[in-house]
């Protein structure tokens, strides 16, 4: 593993799959002319709007959306993560919110299905039923082991209140969490940077989290700040409220000293 840079990239985005896919390709233009070589776009990142049109529209989303992401990794010749867009199952009616992540030649390198489900009442008066149009996954997800860039594991969004997925990808020897997002504005105040910073302080890896922000559609508003978070839980970049970039270095160094100055994954008494 070598130093570099990475990029946890933040949009808004709407019910526009070819806007969408624009405003991705201007912000991974941006960090890669900042030196960027792994790059995270967010949850929903090709569309967001309503659940009923996202899956009426979910065959042309999975289909560009792959073809985007694959022609981004080589044109750039980056690592890039496409951080939670529907893919259809067959028979069920249902997609998949799928984050995929993609080598520098093309190649599919990981796919997860996010497992948690935001079936939530948000105290703000919106209801979130993500379960009426995704189907679960049900696999842990697993790590990339690169030899240039670190063990790189992937989740989605509301999987970061669940600390046992993050626990199992450090025993697997995980060095970079992914956590691309598209929380809400009212959720993401309290609680969004307290549990990016809890799953990178408990497990000592880094926390690369792309971001949802501004109003989306209707009422939807995301919280945004994304942000990169190293393993002794230091901000190391944050994009505020706007759409951009937040850019940091990944240094396998500073992963070896926080592991040294702080040995909590060795002192672990229950292993699942
Ligand atoms: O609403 C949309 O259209 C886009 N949002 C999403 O797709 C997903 C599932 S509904 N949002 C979350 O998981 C938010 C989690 C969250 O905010 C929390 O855990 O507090």
């Amino acid at each position: 593993m070598k130093s570099y840079l990475a990029a946890a990239i933040q949009m808004t985005s709407v019910p526009e799959l070819e806007k969408n896919l624009a405003q991705a390709e201007e912000l991974i233009d941006l960090a890669v002319r900042q030196g960027a070589e792994l790059v995270g776009l967010p949850e929903n990142f090709p569309f967001m709007g309503d659940e009923k049109d996202k899956l009426a529209q979910a065959d042309a989303i999975a289909q560009k959306t792959e073809n985007f992401l694959t022609k981004m990794a080589q044109r750039y010749q980056i690592t890039i993560l496409g951080g939670g867009f529907p893919v259809p199952v067959q028979g069920t009616g249902k997609v998949y919110n799928t984050a995929l992540l993609i080598a520098p030649n093309g190649q599919e390198l990981l796919r997860y299905h996010k497992v948690h489900l935001f079936d939530v009442n948000v105290p703000d008066g919106n209801t979130y039923r993500e379960s009426t149009t995704v189907m679960a996954g049900t696999v842990l997800p697993s790590i990339y082991p690169s030899e240039t860039l670190g063990n790189i594991g992937l989740s989605v969004c509301y999987d970061v209140r669940f600390p046992e997925v993050y626990r199992h990808m450090s025993s697997k020897g995980a060095d970079i969490l992914f956590v691309p997002a598209a929380f809400t504005a009212f959720t993401g105040k309290d609680h969004w940077q307290v549990l990016l910073q809890a799953r990178a302080i408990e497990n000592t890896c880094y926390v690369i989290a792309p971001a949802q922000t501004g109003v989306n559609y209707d009422r939807r508003q995301t919280h945004g700040h994304a942000m990169i978070i190293d393993p002794w839980g230091v901000i190391l970049a944050d994009a505020g409220e706007k759409p951009g970039v937040a850019i940091a270095e990944v240094n396998p160094s500073r992963i070896e000293q926080v592991r040294r100055q702080m040995p909590s994954l060795q002192h672990r008494v229950f292993h699942s």
